[in-house]
């Protein structure tokens, strides 16, 4: 399977769009959607003690991501709760609010100031803060919400990209996501991420593109929008094999 550099993954999203006519809204919730579905695999709610999520969302389109996948993950069972500091007036945008507001999906105003309270009210963090279009240093506000993500104890999912991290080379020091749900096709970071749960979503990329960029997707099981790719085995699932 290839993994992209920053340029391959913003030229396939151009193509999507301008070639192959896809809408952003359209790729959008298959993307959400497909994050929403890996979550439910990584971290079934018959598992969890409560099933409280803070989604914390970016400005730009993995911010998008993040409030379909707020939206499904509600429809799903779990209690999500909705962290979006940097707003775009975008009619995707202002709508896809709308429809969280209107399935009771609670936002924060602001994110508790402190790394414990959010382990002791959530237990799974989303962030979908910074894409594949993240670079440069990281501005305010998000220095502060990121150290304080860094800070907390209970599991990151990331989606498309841990934020923060330099889409081809990683960051050793920022945020260490225990699920990341790349999205299309793995970016060069992911080489970098040790994590438990990698998935592959967006099942939404046409066989010609694909062969065009010698994509080499996994195939994705029966009609799942998303495809484990490497899960850690524990210790105590090893002590469970049979040789
Ligand atoms: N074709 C695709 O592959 C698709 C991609 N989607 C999502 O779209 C994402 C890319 O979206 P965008 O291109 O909107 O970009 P991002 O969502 O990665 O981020 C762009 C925003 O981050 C800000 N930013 C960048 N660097 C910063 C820094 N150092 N400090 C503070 N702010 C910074 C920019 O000003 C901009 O507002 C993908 O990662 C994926 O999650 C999906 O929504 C749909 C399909
Ligand atoms: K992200």
């Amino acid at each position: 399977m290839k993994y992209l550099n920053q340029r391959e993954a913003q030229n396939i999203d151009i193509e999507l769009f301008n070639e192959y006519k896809f809408s952003l809204d359209q790729l959008m919730e298959l993307a959400g959607y497909s994050c929403a579905v890996a979550i439910a695999n990584a971290y079934p709610l018959k598992n969890l003690s409560n099933s409280n999520i803070i989604v914390c969302c970016g400005p730009g389109n993995n911010g998008g991501d993040g409030l379909v996948c707020a939206r499904h993950l509600k429809l799903f069972g779990y209690k999500p709760t909705i962290f979006y500091p940097k707003r775009t007036d975008k009619r995707i945008f202002t709508d896809l609010v709308t429809q969280c507001e209107k399935m009771n999906i609670p936002f924060l105003v602001c994110l508790p100031n402190e790394s414990r309270l959010i382990d002791i009210n959530y237990n799974i963090i989303v962030d979908a803060i910074f894409g594949f279009s993240f670079s440069g240093e990281l501005r305010p506000p998000f220095v502060n919400i990121l150290d304080r993500l860094k800070q907390a104890t209970i599991p990151i999912v990331s989606i498309d990209i841990p934020s923060g991290w330099d889409i081809e080379n990683g960051n050793p020091d920022g945020l260490q996501p225990e699920c990341l749900v790349s999205l299309t096709a793995p970016k060069l970071c992911a080489k970098h991420f040790n994590g438990k749960y990698h998935y592959l979503g967006g099942r939404f990329v046409p066989n010609a593109l694909a062969e065009k960029y010698e994509l080499n997707l996994p195939e994705y099981p029966g009609t799942d929008p998303c495809v484990l790719l490497k899960k850690e085995v524990t210790s105590t699932e090893k002590s469970d094999w049979v040789f």
